[in-house]
């Protein structure tokens, strides 16, 4: 993808903003079976906010977005979406989804089905704007059966943004995406957001939560486990890390009888001590003898502290 072409800033479907919050969900519950997939969630996104939601697998993500389409019906609890229920706000065209591996009408190319798309909406986005929006210019030709896993996102990610919503929701979007094509896929995401666009995406790859993300929703066994930004997400996590280079042979046991280490690896010729107090863990270093250059002391990351909160769940 290599250019990114602003959005409209007004929806096809009415102003971008209301006055209702984007999305209103209480106390929403859903079983399969034995199942429990969504045990009680309360949730309030305001219009303009871009919030990632995350989880392990089996977490409740795609039964809590599809319970916001109004594809599932929930045994109970609420979902408002711009203060009126999902199916109407869909046919409304207020808000559209990007779901996991939807599948691609064959036999058409690129352009033909973001036309057709667009055909469905009363005054949807400019097709050849939304093309070059998801970096699908040079493909536009191309049939859609020939197209690339990564290309094939990029197109429904296209056939949700013709559609001018309000609001967008993404259930795991750069799946089978390269690097460059999650870094180019994000940009477009972000210049759709600067509209003042909801946006609500679920994803697994933490990296794309830091830069895209105001706020982070995790999730866990059916419930709501953390609510917040993503420092504040991290701040959460007790666990930092120091790192340095030693001459000194490999003495794990001194290391590791460093002061708050909770485990020691040498990783690329490094030692790596994960710490819950990296300040007090820094001076025993000094006072024990152990030398050592090029020290780093780096903040709990997002996989570590993500980690941390699902599994003392589990
Ligand atoms: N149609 C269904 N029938 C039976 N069980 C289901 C159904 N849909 C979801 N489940 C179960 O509900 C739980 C939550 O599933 P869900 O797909 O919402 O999780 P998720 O967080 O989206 O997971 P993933 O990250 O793997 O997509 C899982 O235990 C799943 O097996």
């Amino acid at each position: 993808m290599t250019t990114t072409t602003t959005p409209s800033t007004t929806s096809a479907h009415g102003p971008l903003t209301t006055r209702e919050p984007a999305i209103r969900i209480v106390g929403l519950r859903k079983s399969f079976a034995h199942v429990e997939a969504v045990s009680g969630i309360d949730l309030l996104i305001e219009p303009g906010e871009t919030v990632a939601l995350l989880g392990a697998n089996g977490a409740g993500k795609s039964t809590t977005i599809g319970m916001l389409l109004g594809t599932i019906t929930p045994d109970s609890g609420s979902v408002l979406v711009e203060g009126r229920p999902p199916r109407p706000a869909v046919a409304a065209g207020r808000i559209a989804a990007m779901m996991q591996d939807t599948g691609l009408m064959p036999g058409v190319s690129v352009r033909e089905l973001v036309c057709l798309t667009a055909s469905f909406y009363s005054d949807p986005a400019d097709v050849d704007e939304v093309i070059g929006a998801a970096g699908l210019r040079e493909a536009a030709r191309r049939r859609v059966d020939r197209l690339s896993g990564g290309q094939a996102q990029r197109l429904r990610f296209a056939l949700v943004a013709v559609a001018n919503p309000a609001i967008m929701v993404l259930d795991e979007p750069t799946r089978a995406m390269d690097v460059q094509a999650r870094a180019d896929f994000w940009s477009s995401i972000r210049s759709f957001a600067a509209t003042g666009r909801t946006v609500l995406f679920a994803t697994h790859y933490l990296d794309e939560v830091d830069g895209n993300a105001d706020r982070v929703v995790v999730m866990a066994r059916g419930r709501v486990i953390v609510d917040g930004t993503p420092a504040e997400l991290r701040s959460r996590s007790g666990v930092s890390t120091v790192c340095f280079r030693t001459n000194d042979d490999d003495d794990r046991d001194a290391l590791a009888r460093l002061d708050a280490v909770a485990d020691v690896a040498r990783i690329g010729g490094r030692v790596v001590l994960r710490t819950s107090d990296p300040d007090r863990t820094v001076r025993s270093l000094v006072a024990s003898g152990v030398t050592w250059h090029d020290l780093e002391v780096a903040p709990p990351s997002l996989d570590d502290t993500f980690l941390e909160l699902t599994q003392e769940r589990s």
